[in-house]
């Protein structure tokens, strides 16, 4: 179980005055659900996410994996919540190391993390291929390459290469055309089917989230406005900020 419990994190502006970027957030995740976080751009959401990731430490408030504090301090346990959390970034590209070839990127975190025999990383990374519709001679690529769909399924497959619990995905989907996002989303959902993993999906697209989350959580101006398990009914949601995000997105 991954918990966020009750965390707030102050950023200094540049008139020197702190400000909440997350206030009073509380968010617990199950094993094997999707969870979306949704929310317009300056809500707080990659704030969240990177202290969840334990990049940053919240001003207050914890974050518990299995009921133990996050934290990056140390080795050790810098591997213990990378092996349990990964995360994919919007642009594929600028998260791929562009001297790699694709097979070293997706082998990358199994080297740092798993340790296993050469000929079982092999299996798993053209397994990942091929569940990412990607081609055999895709691996020996070099990831600048690659088109930007193409980027971002290697930016999928490098994060379930160690078979996490947890994947955050920030804003994962932005900027792709309808066609190629529609088939990004369909490939999240039955991966997360079969890996049997979690997901944070932070998206500032409510429809995407409809689409994906078992469970909503809307965010405005750092706090948590809404949150609803989802179940296909659109009367689910009350806060008249989360109707005013379905209606633009031309939802109701
Ligand atoms: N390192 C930082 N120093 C100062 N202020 C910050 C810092 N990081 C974020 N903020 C501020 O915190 C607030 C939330 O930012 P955040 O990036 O988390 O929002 P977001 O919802 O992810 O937005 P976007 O979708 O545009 O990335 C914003 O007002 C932002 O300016």
């Amino acid at each position: 179980m991954l918990e966020i419990k009750n965390v707030s994190k102050q950023y200094r502006g540049e008139d020197k005055l702190l400000c909440d970027a997350v206030s009073d957030v509380s968010l617990s995740m199950e094993d094997h659900r999707i969870y979306a976080l949704v929310g317009e751009s300056g809500c707080g959401k990659s704030t969240l996410s990177r202290l969840i990731l334990g990049l940053e430490s919240p001003s207050s408030g914890q974050i518990l994996l299995d009921g133990k504090a996050i934290s990056r301090k140390g080795a050790k346990r810098r591997k213990e919540t990378a092996k349990a959390i990964q995360l994919v970034l919007q642009d594929g590209k600028s998260a791929l190391d562009p001297h790699f070839t694709v097979y070293q990127a997706i082998a990358e975190p199994i080297r740092n993390l798993l340790h296993v025999p050469k000929e079982k990383e092999r299996t798993r990374i053209f397994e990942l291929l091929d569940r990412m519709g990607l081609p055999k001679e895709t691996a020996n690529k070099k990831t600048d390459e690659l088109s930007g769909g193409q980027q971002k399924r290697v930016g999928i497959a490098r994060a379930l290469a160690i078979s996490p619990r947890y994947i955050v995905f920030d804003e994962s989907i932005s900027g792709l055309d309808v066609i190629l996002r529609k088939k990004i989303l369909e490939l999240l959902k039955s991966v997360q089917e079969e890996e049997r993993c979690s997901y944070l999906f932070i998206t500032h697209e409510i429809d995407a989230a409809l689409y994906l989350a078992d469970e909503i959580h809307v965010m405005q101006n750092g706090k948590l406005i809404e949150s609803c398990r989802w179940n296909g009914n659109l009367d689910v949601f009350q806060n008249p900020y989360t109707k005013q995000l379905l209606q633009a997105s031309h939802l109701i």
